[in-house]
């Protein structure tokens, strides 16, 4: 059994033991167990321990903002709204289990048959390491809604805040074992996933795992939800209230030191105001303040960790090489800070004279790294835009409200915004198109993602035997 390393600004701050095989069959058997009383309970019982621990959430934010930026290197003022989403979802799904029913539907004869939404059993969760905490609470919050047991394994990378979250669930009166952490990597997802007694898997993660995800669930017959990469287009009309868009550009490409699925990476500006929005989207982009991520005013920190680094600025190297220009950013930065001397910083990055056939604008990088595109007609932007493999979002800045609902019409993603970027309400299913995944997460929807629906057919006469 192998250790879990827990990095920070380039240190080490918790090891935690993998869960093998004899753990994850130990977490099986106790989800189970909590399932029993769990699923018997009434939606309205459910809504309460739900909506206690997002009361929990709340009163314990900045403790978890504080967890969540030391694990992952966000910036405390964007962990803090990371909370927010979090206890903002179990609140949502606390209203809707209280709200879950059937239909009844009148058959001849007096005869009539009824639908029970029935939840599904012990459901997995694997999250990536970019969004730990918020993972855990859009994954567990529906699942838990619908009566069901999680068993959640976080990244190795970010593996401390979903044990807040257990500790929380727990506190808030669910019964123990409803919502269980194992610690490790590939090799636990992997016990975790052919286990015969888990009924389901959310996965948050890169195409090749979804894809390994895929293969295991199809020997169980398992439903899945895949919440994989992304590479989504942004696109900004000469129409546009530029400040807006700059803003939008910015929310699209650097948070999480732009390490988000659905960033707007590839920035289509119509040629008219190229010029001026890359002058103003550089000024901006130089202005964010990087540092010590724990600090009020800091609002970008370290990236996850030294080979991601070597990754992204190996994405900008290989930018230049191809014809890309660097417009501002894309170096190594070292803080003045001694403590912070170990950290994984690069200045974020603009880059303008990409083309569509460049690797910088064909591949997820997974960092602050801004491709700007020029373009001239809606209809030779749309086609640019879609021209990936990718489905996960796609933006769009314009006055114009019927181009604007034409354009989210024609853009192939699972979300399409509208003069914004990157919010992301709860109330709002969120999910990919193509190779971006399937399945939702957040939103009324999601509820059929965590339940099964059964019919019950009720006979009032006799049975009329064919035989
Ligand atoms: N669509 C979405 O909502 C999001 C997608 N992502 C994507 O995730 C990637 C970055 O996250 P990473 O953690 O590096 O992804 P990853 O795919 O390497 O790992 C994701 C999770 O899967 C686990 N895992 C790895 N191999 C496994 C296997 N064979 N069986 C079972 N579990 C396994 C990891 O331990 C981790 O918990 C990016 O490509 C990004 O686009 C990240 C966040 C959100
Ligand atoms: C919260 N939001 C919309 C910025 C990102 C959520 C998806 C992810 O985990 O990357």
């Amino acid at each position: 059994m192998k250790s879990a390393l827990c990095f920070s600004l380039g240190r080490v701050i918790a090891t935690f033991a993998c869960s093998g095989e004899k753990e994850v069959n130990l977490a099986v058997e106790n989800a189970k167990a909590a399932f029993k009383l769990w699923s018997k309970k009434s939606g309205l019982e459910r809504c309460q321990v739900l909506l206690e621990a997002a009361r929990i959430i709340k009163e314990r934010k900045d403790e978890i903002a504080t967890m969540e930026t030391i694990n992952n290197g966000k910036s405390i003022f964007e962990a803090r709204l990371d909370v927010d989403t979090c206890w903002q979802c179990l609140e949502y799904y606390a209203g809707l289990a209280a709200s879950m029913a059937g239909e009844h539907i009148q058959l001849p004869g007096g005869s009539f048959g009824y639908t029970r939404r029935e939840p599904l059993g012990v459901c997995v969760g694997i999250g990536a390491w970019n969004y730990p905490f918020q993972i855990a609470c859009w994954k567990s919050a529906p699942a838990l809604a619908c009566g069901n047991a999680m068993i959640f394994k976080p990244s190795p990378f970010t593996p401390v805040s979903a044990l807040l979250l257990a500790e929380i669930y727990t506190k808030a009166g669910a019964p123990p074992g409803l919502f269980n952490v194992v610690q490790g990597g590939a090799a636990t997802g992997q016990f975790l996933c052919h286990h015969r007694e888990v009924a389901k898997i959310s996965f948050t993660g890169s195409v090749p795992t979804g894809v390994k995800i895929m293969e295991m669930s199809a020997k169980g017959v398992k439903p899945i939800t895949l919440e994989l990469g992304g590479k989504s287009p942004l696109i900004i009309f000469s129409d546009c209230n530029m400040e807006n868009a700059v803003k939008g550009a910015l929310m699209a490409n650097f948070l999480t030191q732009g390490q988000v699925c659905c960033n707007g990476t590839r920035v289509f500006v119509q040629k008219e105001i190229a010029d001026k929005f890359i002058n103003e989207v550089v000024k901006q982009t130089q202005k964010i303040k990087l540092g010590d991520p724990l600090l009020e005013d800091t609002r970008m920190g370290p990236l996850i960790n030294a080979p991601h680094l070597e990754r992204v600025l190996g994405f900008v190297k290989l930018a230049k090489e191809q014809g890309a220009t660097v417009l501002c950013g894309g170096e190594v930065y070292v803080p003045e800070d001694p403590k912070l001397k170990h950290g994984y910083y690069m200045t974020p990055c603009i880059l303008t004279n990409c083309r569509d056939d460049m690797t910088c604008v064909k591949e997820e990088i997974f960092g602050p790294v801004m491709s700007i595109l020029t373009f001239g007609t809606e209809a030779e932007v749309l086609e640019r835009a879609n021209d990936t493999t990718f489905g996960l979002a796609a933006g769009v800045f314009t006055r114009d409200i019927q181009r604007a609902h034409r354009v989210a019409a024609e853009l192939q993603a699972g979300t399409c915004y509208i003069n914004n970027y990157n919010v992301s309400p709860v109330e709002l299913p969120f999910g990919g198109y193509k190779k971006s995944g399937f399945g939702r997460e957040n939103g009324r929807v999601t509820i059929e993602y965590y339940s099964q629906l059964k019919t019950v057919c009720v006979e009032m006469g006799d049975v009329e035997s064919a035989f």
